[in-house]
């Protein structure tokens, strides 16, 4: 498929390598205001605008990738794919399932498990382990090491539910598993199959362990955490 595709309007050339991908438009938005210059809007379609300006003198790009696996899955495939896109940088919010993962930390998603089928179209005779990139994940805990700022990194679980009515997401706590979001795993699997790279980030919004949920204002606040490390690694690239 050439350019532009069914869900971005863009034409070659108007992404950077790295893109940084929240779930939420707004964020997307908010990454574009605040810390790109000269941001130009590359893809308004369905309302996920994209944009590509620089920081630090480099180019940079940010798009939003919807919620769930399905939607990450369309837009990451299309970068990577038809955009030459190298890096998607995932950065999100997540649930904490850890007893050590507090409301506003970021957390590194090493690996993401998930309850999804994603992983069956590939046809594998086994388990597939969705993981980030390695160069990608040691940079951006040396910059947030850099940068004074707590982190866990290890696995996390890519669920298709927000609401699950089985409870049984707390099941993944006994396998260590850090905290809950909706993408990472096809983000990561679409990486492996295209042979590109991607890491995900996530701030952790709200704590299924204690039941603390961050207000709005307190989000914004350590989400640029966050959008730092993940801007800082894509000019590294
Ligand atoms: O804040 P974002 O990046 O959208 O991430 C989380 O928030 C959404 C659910 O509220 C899901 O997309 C989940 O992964
Ligand atoms: O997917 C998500 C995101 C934040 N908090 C959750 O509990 N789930």
């Amino acid at each position: 498929m050439s350019t532009p595709t069914p869900h971005i309007a863009a034409g070659k050339g108007d992404f950077a390598k790295t893109v940084l991908m929240p779930g939420d438009p707004l964020r997307a938005k908010f990454v574009a205001d605040n810390y790109l210059e000269n941001a130009v809007l590359v893809n308004p379609v369905r309302g996920v605008n994209g944009y590509t300006g620089t920081y630090k003198n480099k180019k940079v790009s940010v798009m939003a990738s919807g919620m769930g696996m399905p939607s990450i899955g369309i837009y990451s495939y299309e970068l990577y794919r038809y955009y030459d896109v190298d890096n998607i940088i995932r950065i999100g919010t997540a649930g904490s399932m850890h007893k050590d993962l507090k409301i506003r930390d970021i957390a590194f998603a090493m690996g993401a498990c998930t309850n999804s089928a994603y992983a069956t179209q590939f046809e594998l005779p086994g388990t597939f382990a969705p993981i980030a990139s390695y160069d990608l994940l040691r940079k951006a805990i040396q910059v947030t090491e850099e940068m004074g700022i707590h982190y866990m990194a290890g696995n996390f679980l890519s669920s298709d539910t927000f609401y699950d009515d089985s409870q049984g997401t707390m099941k993944w706590t006994k396998m260590g598993v850090l905290c809950v979001e909706m993408e990472a795993a096809a983000l990561y699997m679409n990486a492996a199959r295209t042979g590109k790279n991607a890491l995900a980030i996530c701030t952790i919004s709200d704590s299924l362990v204690t039941g603390e949920a961050t207000t709005a204002e307190e989000r914004q606040e350590s989400f640029h955490d966050m959008m730092k490390v993940a801007l800082e690694v894509a000019i590294s690239q």
